[in-house]
Formats: C-alpha cells, sequence, structure tokens
C-alpha cells in the first residue's frame, strides 16, 4: 500500500484504541469477593494473577499487635535509668528473659527483663537498651542472680515498636483501586482480613483467524502451521490480568460469526489475528463490515482494524470492543504492545502501563522506511549498546523470542548510523 498519507499515526490509533477498550472493560466489569487463602493459594501456585481491589480492605487487627521489642536487649523502665553516667551508672538486677511468643509477666520496678526482637516489652517497661549498650553486652544465664549495668538514661519509647503503630484494626489497610502484590498479599494476612473483593479479571474472546491454522501440537498437513498467535497472545493477554477462550477459525465468515455467537456471555473484548489486509481471504474484514479497518504507520503492525461486535445472538446487547490485529507473528505481538496492553494493565493493574523505557546508542546502522514507526528487536550489548536481532520481517518470530527489546526507529528517519542513540522497551 503506498498511501502513505491515508496511514493512521501510532499515537492515534493507540488513542482510538484506549478509548474504546476502557469503556468496554469498565462497562464489562464485576466484582468478587476472594478468599485470601485462593489468593495466597494461587500465588503458591506461582500463578499470583494480578488483581485489583475494588473495595477497601480493612484490619481486622492492630500491627503490630502488642508492644514488642525492636531490638535485642533489655526492657527496662525509663526511670530507672535516668541519673546513669558513665561515671555513675545504673545497675539494674536481671529478670526472667523474654523469648519471642511467649506473654512476659509485668516487670517489676527497678529491674531489667532481657527481651528478644519481636518479643512483648512487658507492662511496666516503657524502653529497650540493646544489648551492646548494656555491661556486659551478653545475657547472663537465667540461672545465674546477675546484675546489668547501664551507663547513659534511655528516653522513654526507645526501640519500643508500638501496638497499632502499622495500622490500628478497622483503618483501612489496602485501599481499593490497589493491586495486590507481595506486600498487599503480607499485610492482609498480618492484619487478619479473610477476604477481599476484587475487580473480575476481563474475559477476552482470542480468535486466531486462517485456514492454514492448526491447534498447538496437533500434526501439520501440507501448508499448514501451528497457531503461534493463539498461544503467544494467549500469554500476553494472561500478563496483563485477563482470562482468555482461545479459538482457531478458517477463512469463513460463517465460521467467524458462529465463534463469536458461541462467545461466553461474560467476554468483555474481542481480539483476533489475521484477515485484515489486502488479500482474497480477508474473514475479519470480511465479517465485521461496521468496524474501521486501515493502516497505522508503522512496520510491523501496520494492517489493523477496531470496532465493536455483537456477540450472543444478533441484536443481543451490549456490544463489545473488538481489537483486530494483523497475522504475522511479531506483527501481532508487537501490536499488543504498542496498542492494547498498555489499556489492559492500567485497567486491570497488573502492573506499570508502560514497559520499562531506555535509550541507548546502536551498535550498527539500521535503515528505516521513512514514513513508518519501525520497531525493531533488539538486546543490549555488554557495553550497553543496542544491537538489532534479525531483520525486520514480521515473520521472525524465533528472533522477537530471542530479543529483550523492541527499538524504535520513528517516522521521518531513513537511516540511523551505528552510535546514534535509540529509545527502546524491555519486553523482558
Ligand atoms: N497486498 C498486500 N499484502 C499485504 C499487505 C498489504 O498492505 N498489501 N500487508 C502485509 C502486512 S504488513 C501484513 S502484517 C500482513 C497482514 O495480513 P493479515 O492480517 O491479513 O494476516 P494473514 O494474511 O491472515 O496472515 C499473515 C501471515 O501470518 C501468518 N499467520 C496468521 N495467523 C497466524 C497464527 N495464528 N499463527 C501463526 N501464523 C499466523 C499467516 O500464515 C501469514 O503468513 O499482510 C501483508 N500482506
Ligand atoms: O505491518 Mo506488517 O505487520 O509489517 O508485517
Amino acid at each position: 500500500m503506498d498511501h502513505h498519507a491515508d496511514r493512521r499515526a501510532v499515537p492515534e490509533h493507540q488513542e482510538a484504541v484506549r478509548g474504546l477498550v476502557e469503556a468496554g472493560l469498565a462497562a464489562a466489569r464485576r466484582a468478587t469477593t476472594l478468599p485470601l487463602a485462593g489468593l495466597l493459594a494461587a500465588a503458591a501456585a506461582g500463578v499470583l494473577a494480578p488483581r485489583t481491589l475494588v473495595a477497601d480492605a480493612v484490619a481486622g487487627l492492630d500491627l503490630p499487635g502488642f508492644d514488642n521489642s525492636q531490638m535485642d536487649g533489655y526492657a527496662v523502665g525509663a526511670a530507672d535509668l535516668a541519673g546513669a553516667t558513665p561515671a555513675r551508672p545504673v545497675v539494674l538486677p536481671v529478670a526472667a528473659p523474654v523469648p519471642a511468643g511467649t506473654q512476659p509477666p509485668p516487670l517489676e520496678a527497678g529491674t531489667a527483663a532481657p527481651v528478644m526482637t519481636g518479643a512483648p516489652v512487658p507492662a511496666g517497661a516503657d524502653a529497650v537498651v540493646k544489648i551492646e549498650d548494656a555491661d556486659p553486652p551478653a545475657f547472663p544465664d537465667p540461672a545465674a542472680r546477675a546484675g546489668v549495668r547501664f551507663a547513659t538514661p534511655a528516653a522513654a519509647g526507645t526501640f519500643v515498636r508500638r501496638r497499632g503503630s502499622d495500622v490500628a484494626a478497622g483503618d483501612v489497610v489496602v485501599p481499593a483501586g490497589t493491586p495486590v502484590g507481595p506486600p498487599q498479599l503480607g499485610v492482609l494476612v498480618a492484619s487478619g482480613v479473610t477476604e477481599v473483593e476484587v475487580a473480575e479479571a476481563p474475559h477476552v474472546l482470542l480468535v486466531s483467524t486462517g485456514s492454514e491454522l492448526v491447534p498447538a501440537g496437533e500434526t501439520l498437513g501440507p501448508a499448514q502451521l501451528h497457531d503461534a498467535n493463539g498461544a503467544a497472545l494467549t500469554a500476553a493477554l494472561a500478563q496483563v490480568g485477563c482470562r482468555v477462550t482461545p479459538r482457531v477459525v478458517a477463512d469463513d465468515p460463517a465460521a467467524l460469526r458462529a465463534v463469536l455467537a458461541d462467545a461466553p456471555a461474560d467476554v468483555a473484548l474481542v481480539v483476533t489475528s489475521g484477515g485484515v489486509s489486502a488479500g482474497a481471504y480477508e474473514v475479519v474484514r470480511q465479517t465485521l463490515t461496521d468496524a474501521w479497518f486501515g493502516h497505522v504507520a508503522v512496520q510491523p503492525g501496520g494492517p489493523q482494524g477496531l470496532g465493536t461486535v455483537t456477540l450472543g445472538a444478533p441484536g443481543d446487547p451490549p456490544e463489545v470492543p473488538l481489537v483486530a490485529f494483523p497475522g504475522n507473528p511479531v506483527s501481532a505481538l508487537v501490536s499488543f504492545e504498542l496498542f492494547l496492553r498498555p489499556v489492559l494493565a492500567a485497567a486491570t493493574g497488573a502492573g506499570p502501563a508502560h514497559r520499562p523505557r531506555g535509550r541507548a546508542p546502536l551498535a550498527t546502522a539500521v535503515d528505516s522506511p521513512p514514513h513508518l514507526h519501525q520497531v525493531r528487536r533488539g538486546r543490549l550489548d555488554p557495553d550497553g549498546r543496542v544491537a538489532l536481532v534479525g531483520g525486520p520481517g514480521s515473520h521472525l518470530l524465533a528472533h522477537l523470542a530471542a530479543a529483550t527489546l523492541l527499538v524504535h526507529v520513528p517516522p521521518g528517519v531513513a537511516h540511523l548510523p551505528a552510535g546514534a542513540e535509540v529509545d527502546y522497551w524491555e519486553i523482558r
């Protein structure tokens, strides 16, 4: 296609996809209550699906749950050490030690109780002197009737972690809108929360189109190939917190219509690959006559489609957004990175909307079609330069699998010499 002026700029298509998909996901969003035990089991199984709270989680317990020591040392009454100086140290008899996990009796005034980090500070004590600052600087045998010397005063509160100083029972411990990651899961458990309200993972109907396609693992006939896009896009969608129903359809509008009509009722988004360019059997374009199909000024990922479809029986509301990617596997995945991943990551809370980005000099020169934004695959050299992995061809999936960067050559650039700086996105 040589009508360069007809191509949509990348940011324009990004905005169009964002607007449509954000609204569609918001309309389909459903909350569900999850037992924390379920989230924990999922995390233990290695599948902590990204989840964002839709309601505040309220602490059932104070955290810390009791005043406890921040150091291994002596629990004392600060008043007892008020006059301590190196010349006239205060000597206190040593009381019974307090290991973590035991509830000590109140501290007798004028004594010092050995207390371990995290163990309760006995009632009557209001400061902890760390063992290194006591004389002797080691705990005595509990059987010995020992004394301990303190050469300096301790302010009340020193090394005491107060009950409720992290969060108090009844406080919001993790507010709505927060993605549940490691610290959130930890504090939910610690503060006695047993269930949380989360948004259900958006359900995506992922349709790989092509009469040449054979599902993963099945035997290939002549001129057939395995459904790589179904596999790659399923993983890409799962990484941003979506549930996926994958389907493969032949280049036959009736077959595509049947898959749309049979879609699970809670599908919030349809993603297709293939069947959008200029061939004679472009099933997505031929079926979705109301959608926008055109070219975006990017390579790979030029031919794109965007619209809404009715799932279920004709006329059934509501319509859901449909994003149509080109069939070449690198084109499909690069399209996902450019247009869909940011919207989905932000909507599900699966992580930052944008991949980590950087800028570094090229290891070798690169040519680029000046009317297009070109996205190449690359890696960082040990010396910090960007080395390209493979050529620009959008069938080179193994090269994408070997790459760690998407390397951006902006529109308007026909050639960059070695050493020229390029922007990159880290894709793993
Ligand atoms: N005359 C023109 N031809 C093409 C143009 C054009 O502008 N004019 N654009 C080219 C570009 S760029 C791309 S990208 C592709 C996009 O084509 P489609 O989206 O229609 O995709 P298909 O033709 O169905 O497939 C393209 C290619 O990818 C393979 N494929 C498709 N699906 C899968 C899958 N699920 N797993 C693995 N491989 C898949 C398919 O076998 C083809 O090789 O069009 C160019 N042509
Ligand atoms: O725009 Mo296509 O996606 O180059 O291969």
